[in-house]
């Protein structure tokens, strides 16, 4: 069975890319910051790590500076990592750190090189941070007593506290302010400066204190709360331990880093040790925790040839491990990657999102200046309440809230679905999976467990049953579908084969070859009746094997069916159950199989699927998909990611199951199942549809707020503060917000 090329019709990848944040999802697990696939191929790729750039507002700030210069093709950015990906033709990088200086990105060169992603520093306040802080507080709220209780805003002393506090909680951002005013960047650095020094001009001394000080404590509370997003996917890794315990040279065992480990080392893990690395156990037998990769909660067992995780806790016995991956590319690693990479392809939500903001901080200036400026120019309005009317607009005029709770919220979701081992390969997957209307499942290997066995051989004419299993086992010792296999295990060892000569694969069919002088065929229904070798007498007895979903594999000559093979195979424990909550959640299930139409329907009938598509060719699968589509809209398939490729492609949604320990599953599917257990795909349609309604929650309460407070600002009873407060606490509900995925 060849890999196929997975067909890039897929909207995803290039319709989201608006020009930016994209990465594509192909051939991901390489680097950790991997180039877009349209950088120009003479171009160089660095990329910086810029730990004060979090919102689009130093994207655009450090767009405008960057862009344009010679020598620049392109910038890509990661938002919630903080990287910043430039795409250059220069001889040296010393231009762009100085721009980027120059507009007080704090930039660190990262290095593409070392495989291991890095876990960024996170950004907690240094002590002198915390005391300015409060001081800044202590002395806006004083301002603000002092103010309100003697009824003047002017006196010296409030004026004083007030400059104490924007001297110690404000600089920053009027310093980011004035870069932004250089630059003619519209942000949020700008806005608030703006409010800050209208404030002051008009008088209102404590509110421009208490305005910088809330602002202030926004941004922090903001960038923790990031924090915890992004550091939730890197906490994943930290489940894989540093050292590992290594065999020498000599033959003892060492503890070592993890980076020191090489394929084919011997590691030894003892019980109740976590596993530092991927590998084949090679002595001793236990019960393994893998929770962290495959999400089940079960211990698994494990004996000598039994593939092992890094990151999965070993219970019991002692285990001697050949390491298979070294550290960088174990399975954990390769998932942490796979949701960095893939977290920026910008989901339905996110572009509005994108172009929402866009259009609305301009658009809420436009209206502040004319409020500052019509009432009292054509209507003869007081000036100063109007001014201070277009200063609360400003501060309600910055779109951040809006614009970091969708990859806020998608990240968790991400996130949360990994520690249920279910790898979704970006935000859109994850939000196209409350869509989804209909669920194709491929039957073997999928609804059953794929392990075939022969239960019954009926005899023809006066053929011996130990002939007619020799035939064949010869015959599909050729051959590496799931029934040959029974079949070639139920037949004689291989020594006592036949000699197989012109052996051909007949897809959809079976398999043929020459022994003795003679051609046998050995297949399905359709085969024998292509051959029209069959008869009634056959159907009957196919009738009864199909009756008790078996599948029945005919051996023919060109002349005679010789014999009748029959072969069961188990179904998956979780089958029924999943299916049963699929139909609930209100999803059509559909099951896509070769087999024979009688033992689908039996098969279907026990599992509790819907619609049953069966005695598929198997290019059939893919038009199938199509079919769906048509009939029911979004369309996911489950498949093993090998076999299926095509049709998971063509699906809105390919899920491969037992990804764990299948890089091609891994590679070919939008969202991976770590194990073999079907009730992932409920668990992902539950929290592809929390997700979901909570991008909506978050959409409707950031842009509801601002409205609110847009209309009581036009009515005047809006203060600043009461701007900034519902400004950060519009940040905090929607970050928040996001975040309780994390806790699904
Ligand atoms: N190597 C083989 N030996 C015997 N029979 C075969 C072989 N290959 C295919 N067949 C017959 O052809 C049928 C269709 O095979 P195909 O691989 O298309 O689907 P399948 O494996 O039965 O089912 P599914 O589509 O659910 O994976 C099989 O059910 C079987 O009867
Ligand atoms: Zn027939």
């Amino acid at each position: 069975m060849a890999e196929i090329q997975r067909p890039q019709n897929k909207q995803s990848i290039s319709d989201c890319c608006e020009g930016s944040n994209c990465r594509t999802s192909s051939n991901a697990a390489i680097q950790p910051f991997p180039a877009p696939l349209d950088a120009p191929s003479n171009a160089q790729s660095v990329q910086y790590r810029i730990s004060n750039m979090d919102c689009p507002t130093e994207e655009k700030l450090i767009r405008n500076k960057l862009e344009g210069m010679n020598g620049i093709i392109r910038l890509d950015f990661n938002l919630m990592n903080r990287i910043l990906s430039v795409h250059h033709q220069l001889k040296s990088l010393e231009s762009v750190t100085t721009a980027l200086k120059a507009i007080g990105m704090d930039a660190q060169l990262v290095d593409s090189e070392a495989h291991q992603p890095k876990v960024p520093e996170s950004a907690s306040l240094t002590a002198a941070q915390k005391i300015l802080l409060a001081i800044s507080g202590v002395a806006a709220l004083a301002a603000e007593v002092l103010a309100w209780t003697t009824h003047t805003d002017g006196s010296p002393l409030v004026i004083a506290l007030a400059f104490i506090s924007i001297a110690t909680g404000g600089l920053p951002t009027l310093k980011k302010g004035w870069i932004a005013l250089k630059t003619f960047t519209l942000n949020i650095n700008f806005l608030m400066s703006l409010a800050v020094i209208g404030a002051m001009a008009i008088g209102q001394w404590p509110e421009a204190a208490m305005v910088v000080f809330l602002f202030a404590v926004a941004e922090l509370i903001e960038s923790l709360s990031l924090n915890r997003a992004r550091n939730a996917v890197h906490g994943l890794l930290k489940l894989a331990p540093d050292v590992v315990t290594l065999q020498d040279a000599i033959g003892g065992w060492q503890e070592k880093s993890v980076e020191t480990a090489v394929v084919g080392d011997m590691m030894r893990v003892k019980p109740g040790e976590r596993i530092a690395l991927d590998g084949i156990v090679t002595s001793g037998e236990s019960s393994v925790n893998q929770a962290p990769i495959t999400g089940e909660s079960m211990p698994v067992d494990k004996r000598i040839g039994d593939a092992v995780y890094a990151g999965s806790i070993n219970e019991r016995g002692l285990l001697d491990i050949k390491v298979s991956t070294n550290s960088s590319n174990s399975t954990l690693a390769r998932i942490v990657r796979v949701i960095e990479e893939t977290q920026n392809n910008k989901a339905a939500t996110q572009r509005f999102v994108d172009t929402f903001a866009r259009y609305y901080t301009p658009a809420v200036v436009v209206m502040a200046i004319l409020v500052a400026v019509i009432p009292p120019l054509v209507f003869g309005a007081e000036f100063t309440p109007w001014l201070y009317k277009a200063l609360v607009m400003l501060v309600i005029a910055c779109p951040c809230a809006l614009v970091i709770s969708t990859p806020v919220t998608v990240v968790s979701g991400l996130t949360a679905a990994a520690r249920l081992g279910i790898l979704i390969k970006g935000g859109e997957f994850l939000e196209v999976g409350y869509k989804l209307k209909a669920i194709a499942l491929d039957k073997t290997g999928t609804l059953t467990a794929g392990q075939p066995s022969v239960v019954d051989v009926k005899t023809i004419s006066n053929n011996e049953r130990e002939t007619i299993l020799l035939l064949a086992a010869s015959l599909d010792a050729n051959s590496d579908h799931p029934l040959a296999n029974a079949i070639v295990k139920a037949g004689p060892e291989s020594s006592l084969h036949k000699v197989v000569t012109n052996f051909e694969a007949l897809p959809g069919r079976g398999v043929k070859g020459e022994i003795d002088g003679t051609i046998y065929f050995l297949g399905n229904h359709r085969l024998i009746e292509e051959l029209k070798v069959c008869n009634p007498a056959i159907e009957a007895l196919l009738d009864v094997i199909e009756g008790t979903a078996q599948t029945a594999v005919m051996l023919a000559t060109e002349k005679t069916v010789v014999g009748i093979i029959a072969i069961a195979d188990s179904l998956r424990e979780s089958a029924i159950e999943s299916v049963r909550q699929l139909n609930q959640l209100g999803i059509t299930t559909v099951m896509l199989t070769g087999d024979n139409n009688r033992t689908a329907q039996q098969i279907g009938a026990h599992v509790g699927i819907s619609v049953i598509k069966a005695e598929l060719l198997p290019e059939d699968k893919l038009t199938e998909i199509k079919n769906l589509q048509s009939t029911y809209g979004v369309v996911g398939m489950l498949g093993d990611g090998i076999n299926d490729a095509p049709a998971l492609a063509q699906a809105d949604v390919g899920f491969a199951m037992g990804a764990a320990g299948s890089d091609t599953a891994i590679e070919t599917a939008d969202v991976a199942l770590m194990n073999d257990d079907l009730e992932k795909l409920p668990v992902f349609i539950k929290l592809s549809r929390a997700t979901r309604s909570i991008l909506i929650q978050n959409i409707s309460a950031a842009i509801g707020i601002k409205a609110i407070f847009f209309v009581l600002a036009f009515m005047g009873i809006a203060t600043l503060w009461m701007a900034v407060f519902a400004d950060v606490g519009a940040s905090l509900l929607v970050v928040f917000n996001g975040l309780r995925l994390l806790r699904k």
